[in-house]
């Protein structure tokens, strides 16, 4: 495993002008939270089955970095997504330590209860504000999808389980192309109405730009309140931090990320991974932000990821520690 060390650099981030004129140009959050996605959003697009004591160990890494909330596995399909058949052995073999969060995606109610009954605590509903992607992703039209979310929800509230909500292709679709901020206003309304206590809004394809993220933020605030609202940026087009930051300044301060910049979605053919979540943390760190997350015990993780997968890390910030 290569040996990386950012010094001070990964204690205190990089300070100076640059990130006094960026937080001069919108009022930052203090403190942002990181949901780590990678064991899942990361992994699932894998072609090779990645082993399941890999997938512990890259958990229980992730756990120790300091990071609150790590999306651990989804209980979807073993026909449509092969790599995430293991959910259930991943979720009893890791350490779920106090004060952090596993969710795990249930597409419905049969996901939902064999995700009870594997130990999970927390979970999301993934919806998307495009129909052609809905049917290509859970093979339903968008409102069969609330319908179905509608039932989980029901069976999460009686069981006192918090549901996260995703709405995917908010800034553009593979199949669709450009969506409407206001279609992406409305499945963000329905699904936070239905009781999602978030609503992480999903850069699917990676295709946004800080543009399109203001539009499309200024039309989900007037329905969401931003306080509930997180972003999920994929780097396919290189303008995830660009975007994350637009979004900071709106005041959304809950940011998806996957470390090593692992993955990208099964049903959305050449889209690349998350943001890096060593990137993103870099970039938080540098503005002064507070994360919780030692940038160091992140990247080793992402090395030990990397390794098991052999495969070059996509975060830019390990790649210059590293010098991979
Ligand atoms: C949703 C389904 C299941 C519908 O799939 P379906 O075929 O329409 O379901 P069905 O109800 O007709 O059932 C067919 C079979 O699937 C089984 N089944 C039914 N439900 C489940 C379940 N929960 N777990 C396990 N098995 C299930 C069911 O029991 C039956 O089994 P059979 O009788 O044929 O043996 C399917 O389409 C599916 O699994 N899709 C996977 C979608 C997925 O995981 N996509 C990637 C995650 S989304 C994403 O990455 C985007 C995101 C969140 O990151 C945000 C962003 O970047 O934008």
């Amino acid at each position: 495993m290569p040996q990386c060390d950012t010094g001070s650099l990964a204690r205190d981030g990089p300070r100076g002008p640059v990130s006094a004129a960026v937080a001069a140009a919108g009022a930052l959050p203090k403190r942002v939270k990181v949901v780590e996605v990678g064991p899942r959003d990361g992994l699932q697009n894998e072609k090779i089955v990645v082993p399941t004591p890999v997938k512990i160990n890259l958990i229980n890494m992730l756990a120790e970095t300091g990071l609150q909330v790590i999306e651990a596995t989804s209980f979807v399909s073993p026909k449509w997504v092969p790599q995430m058949a293991d959910h259930t052995e991943v979720m009893q073999g890791i350490t779920q330590l106090p004060g952090v969060s596993y969710p795990v995606l249930t597409p419905n109610l049969k996901g939902f209860q064999a995700a009870v009954a594997a130990g999970a605590k927390e979970v999301a509903v993934f919806g998307a504000a495009s129909e052609l992607f809905t049917k290509k992703n859970i093979n339903c039209s968008i409102d069969e999808s609330l319908e179905r979310f509608s039932e989980v929800m029901a069976a999460a509230r009686a069981a006192n389980i918090p549901v996260r909500g995703y709405v995917s292709c908010v800034l553009g679709c593979p199949y669709e192309g450009k969506i409407s901020a206001a279609k992406v206003a409305e499945v963000s309304k329905k699904m936070y109405s239905m009781g999602c206590y978030e609503i992480s809004l999903g850069d699917t394809i990676g295709v946004g730009t800080p543009g399109s993220m203001k539009e499309m933020l200024t039309a989900v605030m007037k329905e969401v309140p931003v306080g509930a609202l997180a972003v999920h940026c994929h780097d396919t087009y290189g303008q995830a931090l660009a975007n994350i930051l637009v979004a900071l300044q709106m005041g959304v301060s809950v940011v998806d990320a996957s470390v090593a910049g692992l993955g990208g979605c099964p049903y959305a053919q050449g889209a690349s991974g998350n943001v890096a979540t060593e990137d993103l943390v870099y970039m938080l760190h540098g503005l002064g932000i507070h994360t919780g997350v030692d940038l160091q015990k992140l990247m080793d993780a992402g090395a030990f990821i990397c390794n098991a997968l052999n495969r070059r890390t996509n975060s830019k910030v390990s790649q210059a520690s590293c010098r991979l």
